[in-house]
């Protein structure tokens, strides 16, 4: 066989790109074929090998880059053709690699039909002559193996145009019955289907059948074929002579390829296809393989275990292929034929040295498929330094004798040198490439390292934009918070206003409950007095009835017989003054048996017509004289009243030297008057000279306030002008006098105030505020003679009223008329044998430590006498409640012992206002009274008690009318 002349290098490019190609160096050794454009006839292959025994090169290699005509926007080539179309140059990212193969056909300029005359038919016409040909269909999936074999609607196949070339056209005349044109050859077309690695017979079914040619049916399923030697054993056959029928029938054998969807092709063929077509009457042989894709198995994207298989049995195919034309190309040994069915069946065309190969490569311009165009040109190139060498068992060579086989090792010799050089070259192009790339790594590299320092100096950056953004979101975090506290305060402060607010609305709530109740409390005032007034009214005619039978009234009427000029001249010496003074009068009945008392005090606003004259004297007078402090005045009757007047005078004389403070008599138009000391001010009732006049206009009294004794002058005064108006004579002011000279005699009036002394009368300063009426509990005391009258029932004031209090504290014992005479005898002596007690509660938080009363007690007494005289005066709830005494002195506040009592005297108790004759006994509650000011609660006690502060607050000061 000549050598393959070097192709005239004719630049062409795929896309107008013309570069140079290098030859590759054993392109001299090519096998020579006809192609279109080769003007040169392709010389008898046998003829060649006789005229020059060099090694033959039975393999030829064509590329076929196909077409995407179905898309507008086609992908931009990888590869360049060399103008020769004898090379494809792919270029990468990192440079490019030369392939020189026998051919290239671009399918977007070349057709089928173009490719098919230029690369196929000189091999279709060798075959009618006898040859024998092997096409294969080398590539990836989708790169147009199958397109090219079997074509499509519009362009035929290899397979078709080869049996038209070989059986000839069949025209109009031929169908109506003459003969076509070429008729006379005779083919037989087996068509076999390798799939995993089993042989299958797609003409022939397991149903039998068909057309004569043991044609298949339907689905039936395929007949597997065993391998006998080099070629499928009872392969059933298609003979004909007829191109279209045969035709046809292959068209529809070869649909029944298994195919299958993949990533890489929607009908990718999973098996190979051979068409085997003989023409017995040359011994001429065609095999055209369609090989199953050599993707791999994650490109095609199959899952499972049998797609896996799959794939990998196509391989295997693929592979041995790979590897026999290695073997071959190397000149091993052994070429493992056998290694898969595909080569089994192909062995043949290897080995036969009348055997031709032209394994056509298809490949993608995609530049997504350029490892796998590189991987197919790579094993074609290799497949293109296939030298039939000696170790195929060729009977022709062997016979040819040893003159051959020299000429034959020569020449494998030269081959092998030639590829070790080919492969030097290569070698050295790739150290070149490596360098070139490695340059390009470096490059890459640089390109990356300043990459990462920007990517570094955008981190450092980072951090700094970050913590400004740290900034920014706690100044708004900051922003929320504040805003959110404000709202919080603001709720706050609206719910402190709704607080202060619902505070407001309680307080006025409450104080219009107050003033509600203190225009109930004042109609009811009003009631009270308009009541008081009607029972006055008649109480008035009653009690000037009792006077006019008494001789003490007579004597009043005879001397205020022209009472209403008294009255006048009284009035205007009120007017400075503004405090008429309110006075009790009692009646004593000499100085014998008490007569009836008769009391014209009526300030607790109920008539005590229900009680007989003493009764409602007792009841009336009430009892609140401090000691001394009180207004007395006692008027002698019958035939003793000048020495009576005489003794008066004395006493008179003596109480206005004594006395210190005169009482007042308050009355404010409550139900509780009160009274009031008041040094500036002195007052005496017009109606006060008359007891009738008294009874008669006692309502009208607001109070009396009488001064010390420096202002009794002026009350003198005023006496005597009241005297005067009606009598100018000096017994006016002797009788004022004696007035005033009872109003020192509290002693006197604190043990017989309650008790009707028929020589005298009394008169009396009654606190009308604190003792509105005298309890039952009093009057029966009273009645029933006990020593001490209790006034526990009496409103108490709190402790800045203790003055009026302490008025009211000078209630005394009551005692039948003997004691009174006694007293009466014995009144200075009795004052040095006894001792006036104060009782008091211990002040306290929740008790402003009320006086309770004043007691007079012998002066051995002790503390158990004194518990029972206060037992007494307090009554049954305060025996309930129980207490202790206090010494006063012990800083501790401790009480003293119940049973201690009896030991220690009155006297020991802390004396009252520096007077030795006055003691304080303060009372502790047994019930828990919290005492918050302990120790010194009880040395405070002592101080309500001091008489020159008295005093009385602004809410209880009188008023006048
Ligand atoms: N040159 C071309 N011109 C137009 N269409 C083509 C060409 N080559 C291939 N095709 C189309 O591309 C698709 C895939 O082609 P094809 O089946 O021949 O690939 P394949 O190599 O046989 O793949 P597989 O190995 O999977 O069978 C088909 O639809 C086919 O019609």
């Amino acid at each position: 066989m000549a050598p393959t002349p070097a192709p005239t290098p004719t630049p062409k490019s795929l896309h107008s790109v013309t570069t140079p190609l290098s030859k590759t160096p054993h392109s001299k050794h090519r096998l020579h074929f006809n192609s279109a454009k080769h003007t040169n006839p392709s010389p008898n292959p046998n003829a060649t090998l006789k005229e020059t025994p060099q090694a033959e090169h039975p393999v030829e290699v064509i590329g076929r880059i196909r077409d995407y005509p179905d898309q507008k926007e086609k992908p931009i080539s990888t590869l360049l053709i060399s103008s020769d179309q004898s090379s494809i140059r792919v270029r990468t990212e990192i440079g490019y690699r030369n392939f020189t193969l026998d051919g290239v056909s671009v399918s977007e300029e070349e057709g089928l039909d173009e490719f098919y005359q230029k690369f196929i038919k000189s091999r279709i016409t060798g075959v009618k002559l006898g040859e024998k040909c092997t096409i294969m269909m080398y590539g990836p999936t989708g790169a147009g193996k199958s397109h090219t074999m079997f074509g499509c609607p519009k362009q035929p196949g290899i397979v078709y145009r080869a049996l038209k070339d070989i059986l000839g056209e069949v025209n109009e005349e031929n169908e109506t019955g003459a003969s076509p044109i070429g008729f006379g050859s005779f083919v037989q077309v087996s068509v076999l289907e390798i799939y995993n690695e089993e042989i299958y017979d797609l003409l022939s079914s397991n149903n039998g059948g068909g057309l004569g040619f043991g044609w298949p049916k339907g689905n039936a399923s395929k007949v597997r074929l065993e391998v006998m030697g080099k070629k499928a054993k009872n392969a059933t056959f298609l003979s004909g002579n007829e191109a279209g029928k045969i035709s046809r029938e292959v068209a529809k054998v070869e649909k029944r390829r298994i195919v299958k969807s993949t990533l890489c092709n929607d009908r990718s063929s999973r098996s190979h296809c051979m068409i085997i077509l003989e023409v017995p009457t040359v011994g001429g042989r065609l095999m055209l393989v369609d090989m199953a894709g050599s993707e791999n198995i994650e490109q095609a994207g199959q899952v499972g275990f049998e797609a896996k298989m799959q794939t990998a049995k196509i391989n295997q195919g693929n592979i041995a292929l790979k590897r026999v034309v290695e073997s071959i190309a190397n000149g091993d040994s052994h070429v493992p034929f056998r290694d898969s069915k595909l080569t089994m069946l192909l062995q043949d065309s290897f080995e036969d040295d009348k055997s031709k190969i032209l394994m056509i490569l298809c490949a993608s311009p995609d530049p997504k498929e350029l490892h796998k165009t590189i991987s197919t040109l790579e094993y074609g190139a290799k497949a293109k330094c296939i030298v039939r060498g000696g170790h195929t068992p060729n009977k022709d060579k062997t016979s040819t004798g040893d003159g051959a086989s020299a000429v034959i090792l020569g020449s494998r010799i030269e081959a092998m040198d030639q590829f070790i050089i080919k492969l030097q070259m290569e070698s050295r192009r790739r150290e070149k490439e490596r360098n070139e790339a490695h340059k390009e790594l470096m490059k890459k590299e640089d390109e990356v390292a300043s990459l990462k320092a920007k990517l570094e100096l955008m981190e450092r950056r980072k951090p700094v934009k970050s913590e400004e953004e740290i900034n920014l979101k706690v100044k708004e975090r900051e922003q929320i918070l504040k805003l959110e506290l404000e709202k919080k305060l603001q709720e706050c402060q609206k719910m402190a206003d709704e607080f202060v607010e619902m505070g407001k609305k309680r307080m006025e709530e409450k104080i219009m409950q107050q003033q509600e109740e203190l225009e109930l409390l004042r109609r009811r005032l009003e009631e009270l007095e308009s009541e008081l007034c009607r029972s006055r009214g008649s109480a008035g005619v009653e009690n000037s009835k009792v006077i006019e039978g008494s001789g003490f009234a007579k004597r009043l009427m005879e001397l205020y017989a022209d009472g209403d000029q008294g009255m006048e001249k009284s009035m205007d010496l009120d007017m400075g003054d503004q405090q008429p003074i309110v006075v009790h009068v009692v009646e004593e009945g000499g100085r014998g048996a008490p007569s009836e008392a008769k009391s014209y005090s009526d300030h607790s606003g109920q008539s005590p017509s229900h009680l007989t004259t003493n009764e409602v004297d007792a009841s009336l007078i009430a009892p609140t004289f401090t000691g001394k402090l009180y207004l007395s005045t006692v008027f002698e009757e019958d035939g003793e009243g000048e020495e009576i007047e005489n003794t008066e005078d004395e006493e008179v004389e003596k109480l206005v030297v004594e006395e210190s403070a005169v009482h007042i008599c308050q009355r404010n138009g409550d139900a509780a008057p009160g009274f009031n000391i008041d040094k500036d001010s002195f007052a005496v009732h017009p109606n006060l000279h008359t007891p009738k006049a008294y009874a008669r206009n006692a309502e009208n009294f607001d109070y009396c306030s009488i001064g010390k004794s420096e202002e009794m002058g002026v009350g003198l005064q005023l006496m005597d002008k009241l005297e005067n108006t009606k009598d100018p004579s000096s017994a006016r002011k002797t009788r004022i006098q004696n007035i005033f000279q009872l109003c020192g005699n509290h002693r006197e009036l604190g043990h017989h105030v309650g008790i009707l002394t028929p020589c005298k009368t009394k008169m009396e300063v009654v606190d009308f505020q604190s003792s509105p009426a005298p309890s039952e509990n009093s009057m029966k005391t009273q009645s029933s003679g006990a020593s001490v009258v209790p006034f526990a029932d009496h409103k108490l004031l709190n402790e800045q009223n203790c003055s009026e209090l302490q008025l009211k504290r000078n209630w005394v014992s009551t005692e039948t008329a003997e004691d009174f005479k006694e007293n009466n005898r014995t009144d200075e002596g009795s004052k040095n044998d006894s001792v006036e007690v104060y009782v008091k509660w211990e002040a306290s938080k929740e008790c402003p430590g009320k006086s309770i009363t004043q007691l007079r007690v012998v002066q051995d007494s002790t503390l158990a006498d004194l518990r029972k005289l206060i037992e007494i005066d307090l009554g049954e709830d305060s025996c309930k409640q129980g207490f202790s005494f206090l010494m006063l002195g012990d800083p501790t506040g401790a009480p003293v012992i119940k049973e201690n009592e009896a030991t220690i005297q009155v006297c020991k108790l802390p004396i009252c206002n520096n007077q030795s004759n006055i003691h304080l006994a303060c009372l502790r509650p047994v019930k828990g009274i919290q005492r918050s000011n302990l120790p010194f609660s009880s040395l405070e006690n002592k101080l309500q008690f001091t008489r020159g502060e008295l005093h009385v607050s602004p809410q209880f000061s009188p008023k006048l009318r």
